[in-house]
């Protein structure tokens, strides 16, 4: 089960930390302004492999759970652990998302973990999932998603909590909310997150369309903030981080929280109907059934 982590009381989960523990917008001014000597820090579970750099605060989060990196019960609670970790590390500052499997980002929620199983399995992965997004969309880190491979929907997700996106050039990696092709339906906060990126009518086409938009269209609706050749990727997300990093912690913190507020209370709100709703709705037959068919078509595809 994803952990109910302590955050700072009386900050629920997902809140930003500024706006409840004000001792933690110091990072900035902790970090000495000269260059030290290069530090790792490592630590590794099974399915996320993470690296801190404490001289300059930065962490590179690598998804390693093939084959396409779907966002099962585990790899949630993996996920929710180093996040809790990393905000938690004061020599930290700074995220990059990216894969260790070639050309996926993240295949979006386990299916199999919304397919043939009990009410209760399926309320505490919808739990974890919440928690996922509340830890990342509030964390006070920079945060920048690497994205080298595709990305759809929960993995799109991830992708769109961050503070900036960037993606690898090829014209075979997609990314978007395709829910509604697997007949199933982005919940509210997904949406909130999209229409937050990219704006209201391009969210609606998208979201009812279930697109995947090819990177290049991704860049032009603003669902990618750029497009670079794999092996600019990490040099560019590492200049990205350096600019955001430029700026006080506290006033970007602060800037982050307050455009990021209403959409988390909104969802802390109404977060155990959510999970109501979810159990409900994906336990129907007709909802099993589509997911079953997708699968199928999943494998034919292969075959
Ligand atoms: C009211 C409120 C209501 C709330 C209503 C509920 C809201 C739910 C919100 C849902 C959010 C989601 O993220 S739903 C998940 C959406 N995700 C997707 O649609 C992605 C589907 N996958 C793909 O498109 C592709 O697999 C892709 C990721 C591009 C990789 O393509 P490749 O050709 O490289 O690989 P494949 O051969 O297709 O896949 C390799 C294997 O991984 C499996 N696989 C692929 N994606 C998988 C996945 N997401 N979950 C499990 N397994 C997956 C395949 O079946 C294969 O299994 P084997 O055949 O056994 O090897």
């Amino acid at each position: 089960m994803c952990p109910s982590v302590p955050l700072p009381s009386p900050c629920p989960p997902g809140i930003l930390f500024p706006y409840s523990s004000p001792q933690l917008w110091g990072r900035a001014a902790l970090q000495p302004p000269v260059l030290l000597p290069t530090q790792r820090r490592t630590f590794s579970n099974n399915k996320i492999l993470v690296e801190l750099d404490t001289s300059s605060g930065v962490a590179t989060m690598k998804f390693k759970s093939p084959p396409v990196n779907s966002l099962s019960l585990d790899f949630l609670t993996e996920f929710c652990i180093s996040l809790e970790k990393l905000e938690n590390d004061r020599a930290c500052r700074a995220l990059i998302i990216t894969s260790a499997i070639p050309r996926i980002f993240s295949s979006g929620l386990d299916i199999m973990e919304m397919f043939g199983k009990s009410t209760e399995h399926y309320a505490e992965f919808w739990r974890a999932v919440q928690e996922m997004w509340l830890r990342l969309y509030g964390s006070s880190m920079v945060t920048v998603a690497a994205i080298n491979g595709s990305s759809p929907a929960g993995g799109c997700l991830i992708a769109l909590s961050c503070d900036y996106r960037i993606m690898v050039e090829n014209p075979k990696y997609v990314i978007g909310l395709n829910e509604a092709q697997l007949g199933i339906v982005a919940p509210f906060w997904f949406k909130d997150t999209f229409v937050n990126t990219v704006g209201h009518r391009v969210a609606e086409r998208s979201l009812q369309l279930g697109l995947l938009h090819p990177v290049t269209e991704a860049h032009q609706i603003g669902l990618v903030d750029e497009v670079v050749p794999e092996e600019k990727l990490q040099e560019k997300a590492a200049a990205v981080v350096a600019q955001w990093l430029a700026l006080p912690d506290h006033a970007r913190q602060l800037t982050k929280s307050m455009m990021r507020k209403a959409v988390l209370d909104h969802m802390l709100a109404h977060r155990e109907e959510d999970i109501q709703n979810f159990v409900k709705f994906i336990s129907k037959d007709s909802i099993q059934k589509s997911l079953s068919m997708y699968m199928e078509m999943l494998k034919k595809k292969k075959s």
